[in-house]
């Protein structure tokens, strides 16, 4: 069982478990599709759309790894990000008034935006094959017959680094169906990745009203990268202009289709609460980078800020890492100094797993 501090923010009702892994980096060696279904679950979890981690990158000031309540990891996540940069700027870890966030899409950049977050979403993806659909035309796929039970849909393909379908509708938004066919469509062959559905009203040249079934995650209050989806579908079709308001179950996102042909969203995000979730983790399969050897090397340790030696004993290592057994319990986020003879390393770790074995503890160090 270990312990993992998380912050619950929302952006117009689609809501997130936001876990800090620069100062929680053991979490990063869980398997993160059962933390996402564990801690999404509605009653047996805390209850969520999505869980967002905040990762250091050594291309941009952060990374977001961003989890669908199914487990299914995800390129973005539009409402996440602003959050994202919510929790960023209200703890002081970054001075910049424009972040720069690589996520599986790219780098995405959210800005101030008075209480508001602007995020330049990049360009959309309109090739069918980087959508990615199978459909065998040139861009844009643009009113495709969809036939979906007793259903005839037409689909406007889009990727804001996801996939999005996007229906406009002749009847009521509000009255539809969304639960009925938003899982067939997600599912349908000829959507390789699955694809989130976006179901639309036009209320005017400059408003829209949605809903959105969500690839992974079932029907949310909100999303952000299905309302840019949205508006760049609406824009391509000459429904509104390119400047435009979309209102969700959660609320309105403003959605500027730019000339510079980048998509920029705004909207608002709020925290809600912080905690501490007590998890039964099960830990990623062996996916070390570097090979580990096994070794037995009496060496001394010593706690983070304490000068007591305690002996172990490294029973394999690698350039990244090295596993120890000791009679001294470690616990997980720990760090520790040590020194091996004759063996070059760093001299600092954390611990990111710890378990009792037989009448020792075994423990997982990764080099600092
Ligand atoms: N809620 C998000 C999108 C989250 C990912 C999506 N369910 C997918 O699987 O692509 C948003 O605000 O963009």
């Amino acid at each position: 069982m270990i312990e993992i501090s998380f912050t619950k923010m929302h952006g117009l009702g689609n809501d997130f478990i936001l876990i800090n892994c620069i100062e929680q980096p053991e979490i990063i060696n869980l398997e993160l599709e059962d933390l996402s279904k564990t801690l999404c679950h509605r009653r047996f979890g805390i209850g969520a759309d999505q869980i967002l981690l905040l990762c250091p990158s050594e291309i941009a000031d952060f990374k977001m790894k961003i989890y669908n309540a199914d487990g299914s990891e995800v390129e973005m996540c539009g409402n996440g990000i602003r959050c994202l940069a919510k929790y960023i700027w209200d703890r002081g870890l970054s001075k910049k008034d424009i972040l720069e966030i690589e996520t599986l899409a790219g780098i995405i950049k959210p800005e101030r935006a008075g209480d508001m977050v602007k995020v330049d979403m990049g360009e959309p993806i309109l090739e069918p094959e980087k959508i990615p659909v199978a459909i065998e035309s040139p861009p844009p796929i643009i009113d495709y017959p969809l036939q979906i039970e007793e259903k005839n849909f037409k689909i406007t393909c889009i990727s804001m680094g996801n996939p999005h379908a996007v229906i406009f509708l002749n009847e009521e938004v509000s009255d539809f169906p969304v639960s009925t066919y938003g899982p067939l469509i997600e599912r349908h062959p000829i959507f390789p990745n699955k694809t989130n559905v976006e179901f639309v009203n036009v209320q005017s040249r400059t408003r829209l009203s949605m809903r959105v079934w969500e690839r992974g995650s079932g029907e949310t209050m909100a999303c952000g990268t299905g309302a840019s989806a949205v508006g760049v579908a609406a824009m391509l079709k000459g429904l509104t202009e390119r400047n435009i308001s979309i209102n969700l179950l959660g609320g309105d996102l403003l959605i500027h289709w730019h000339a510079n042909n980048h998509v920029y969203m705004t909207g608002p995000a709020v925290e809600v609460f912080q905690g501490i979730v007590h998890y039964s983790a099960a830990y990623r399969k062996d996916r070390r980078r570097h090979p580990r050897r096994s070794c037995s090397i009496a060496i001394e340790f010593s706690e983070k800020g304490k000068s007591r030696s305690i002996p172990c004993t490294c029973i394999d290592i690698s350039e990244s890492g090295m596993g120890i057994t000791s009679d001294y319990e470690l616990e997980i986020g720990q760090i520790i100094s040590f020194k091996i003879k004759d063996v070059q390393h760093p001299k600092s770790a954390v611990v990111i797993w710890s378990k009792k074995d037989q009448c020792q503890y075994r423990a997982g160090l990764m080099f600092i």
